[in-house]
C-alpha cells in the first residue's frame, strides 16, 4: 500500500500539469512539486495555507463553494496567462474539496507561446484601430455610461439634433466625455457612413495648423511632401470634422476657419484655386470662451457660427450617481484587457471613490480603476490598491464655506500634491490627473501655485 502510494505521489509530482488540491474551506491539502517550484515555494510552506494566500488570482476557493467545475479558464499568474481547470470533489452529495490543474508546466515552452500571443495582440490592436479609424467614429451613445438625469437629457438632445447639419459646440471640463459625444453625434447622423475626422487644435504647432486643416499644394513650402497633402477638411468631406480644443486655436486661424465655414470652401496652402467642401462641424472646448471673447482671445463671430447648439456636459462631481456604474464599467473593461479577475471592491474603497471630487472627471476615474486593478493582490480592490492621493483624502470640514470654495480648496491641494509628486513636471502632473497641459497652466495661475 505504501509502495503504491509512493508511486502515485511520484507520478503526480512529475505530472505535466501543475496540480493543487484544496479542502472544502479552500485550504491547500496538496500541491505537486512542479507547481511549488514554479511558485518558488516549498511544499511544507504551502500545505495548510488558504489557497488565496499562495496562488494569485485563484478561484479554487470559489469552486468549492459553487460546486461548478471550470474548464480551460485563462489564469493570470506572475505576468503570464495559464490555462486552468478546476474540478470540485464530491462525496455523499457534498463538495469536500477541489482539484486544480494548470497547463504549461514547461515555462520555456509557455514563455515562447506567451510572448508569441503578446506580440500578436498589439498587431491585432493596430489593425482594429486602423479599421475603426477608417470606418469613422468609434463610439456610440451606448458607450456613454450614465444613469443621471442630466446625462440622460443630453443623450436625448443628441438624438434630436444628430441628424441635421447644425454646428455643435460641446463644452465641459477635461475628461467629461466631450469626444465620446462628438463620435455619437456623427454615428447617429446621416453622415455616419462618411468620414469622422478629428483634429486637436491645442496640440498642433501654430505654424502647421493651417496646412493640417486645409492641406497644401506640391512645393508649397520647403520640406513639403511631393504631390501635396490633403488637409483634415478635405479628408472629412461629406462627413464630420471634430475640432477639439477649439479655444486653443490662434486668432489668425480663427479668421480663416470662419471664412471656410461661411464660404464652404477651402484654399490649401500654396494653391491658386479653392475647393468646395461639405462638412458638418462639431467643436469642443473646456475654455471659458465668453471670457476669452471679452479678452479678445476668441472671435465673437466664430463663436456665434459654431455655437448654434450649445451642449454642456456636467462634471462628474455634479452627477455622483454616475460614479458607481462607471466604476463597474471600467472594472469590466480593464479585467477583460488584462486577464485579471476582480470580483468586488471593499466598502471603504467604494466610499472614497464616491466622495472624491474627481477634478480629472471620468478620465481620472478610469485611470484610478486601471491602477487599482493592477495593484490589487487578490480578487478584491482594497484600500492598498488605491493610488496614494486618494487614500489620504480626509473628511471635509465645511466651516460655513460654499461648495465652490470647498471645491477650489480641494482642487488647489490636489494640483499641489500632484506637482510635488512629479517633481514639478507640469506635463506629467497634468497627465496623471487626466487634464490637459493648458488646463494645468490655467489652474497653476488661478491658484497662484
Ligand atoms: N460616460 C462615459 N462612459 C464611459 N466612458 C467615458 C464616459 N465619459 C468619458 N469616458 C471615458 O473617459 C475618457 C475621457 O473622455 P473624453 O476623451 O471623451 O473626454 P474629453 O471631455 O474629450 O476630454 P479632453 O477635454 O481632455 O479632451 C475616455 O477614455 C472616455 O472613453
Amino acid at each position: 500500500m505504501l509502495f503504491e502510494h509512493k508511486i502515485l505521489e511520484t507520478v503526480i509530482d512529475q505530472a505535466y500539469e501543475w496540480i493543487v488540491v484544496v479542502d472544502h474551506k479552500g485550504t491547500i491539502v496538496y500541491m505537486n512539486k512542479n507547481y511549488c517550484d514554479f511558485l518558488g515555494k516549498k511544499k511544507e510552506e504551502v500545505i495548510g495555507k488558504h489557497v488565496t494566500e499562495v496562488i494569485e488570482n485563484t478561484r479554487m476557493h470559489i469552486v468549492v463553494q459553487t460546486g461548478q467545475e471550470e474548464i480551460a479558464d485563462l489564469h493570470y499568474i506572475q505576468g503570464n496567462y495559464m490555462i486552468a481547470n478546476r474540478i470540485p470533489i464530491w462525496m455523499d452529495g457534498k463538495v469536500i474539496g477541489a482539484v486544480g490543474t494548470v497547463i504549461f508546466r514547461d515555462t520555456n515552452e509557455w514563455k515562447r507561446m506567451n510572448s508569441h500571443i503578446k506580440s500578436l495582440l498589439p498587431q491585432l490592436q493596430t489593425y482594429l484601430q486602423e479599421w475603426k479609424e477608417h470606418s469613422g467614429a468609434k463610439y456610440t451613445l451606448n458607450h456613454i455610461i450614465s444613469v443621471s438625469k442630466q446625462m440622460e437629457q443630453l443623450k436625448e438632445k443628441v438624438k434630436r439634433i444628430a441628424d441635421s447639419d447644425i454646428s455643435i459646440l460641446i463644452r465641459g471640463e477635461s475628461g467629461t466625455g466631450k469626444e465620446l459625444f462628438a463620435h455619437s453625434i456623427h454615428q447617429l447622423s446621416s453622415r455616419s457612413d462618411q468620414p469622422f475626422v478629428k483634429i486637436n487644435c491645442g496640440v498642433i504647432p501654430e505654424h502647421l495648423l493651417e496646412s493640417e486643416l486645409f492641406g497644401y499644394e506640391d512645393g508649397a513650402f520647403t520640406g513639403a511632401r511631393k504631390g501635396g497633402k490633403k488637409g483634415k477638411f478635405q479628408l472629412a468631406d461629406g462627413g464630420t470634422i471634430f475640432l477639439d480644443e477649439i479655444g486653443d486655436m490662434p486668432l489668425h486661424m480663427q479668421v480663416k476657419l470662419l471664412r471656410v465655414l461661411q464660404e464652404k470652401e477651402i484654399e490649401p496652402v500654396g494653391a491658386t484655386k479653392t475647393i468646395n467642401i461639405d462638412v458638418r462641424i462639431i467643436a469642443a472646448t473646456n475654455r471659458p470662451l465668453e471670457k476669452m471673447i471679452e479678452e479678445k482671445l476668441f472671435r465673437q463671430d466664430l463663436y456665434y457660427r459654431i455655437n448654434v447648439v450649445p451642449f454642456f456636459i456636467p462634471t462628474l462631481r455634479e452627477r455622483p450617481e454616475d460614479i458607481e456604474p462607471l466604476i463597474h464599467h471600467f472594472l469590466d473593461k480593464v479585467c477583460k484587457r488584462s486577464g485579471k479577475r476582480i470580483r468586488s471592491i471593499t466598502p471603504d474603497v467604494m466610499d472614497i471613490l464616491r466622495r472624491h471630487i474627481w477634478p480629472g472627471n471620468i478620465r481620472e476615474l478610469e485611470n484610478v480603476i486601471e491602477a487599482s486593478v493592477y495593484f490589487a493582490s487578490g480578487e478584491t480592490i482594497t484600500l492598498e490598491a488605491l493610488p496614494e492621493y486618494l487614500r489620504t483624502t480626509g473628511v471635509y470640514q465645511t466651516d460655513g464655506k460654499t461648495l465652490k470654495q470647498l471645491l477650489e480648496e480641494a482642487e488647489k491641494q490636489i494640483i499641489q500634491q500632484s506637482l510635488q509628486r512629479h517633481h514639478f513636471d507640469k506635463q506629467k502632473a497634468a497627465k496623471s490627473l487626466g487634464i490637459s497641459k493648458s488646463a494645468m497652466y490655467e489652474k497653476i495661475k488661478k491658484y497662484g501655485i
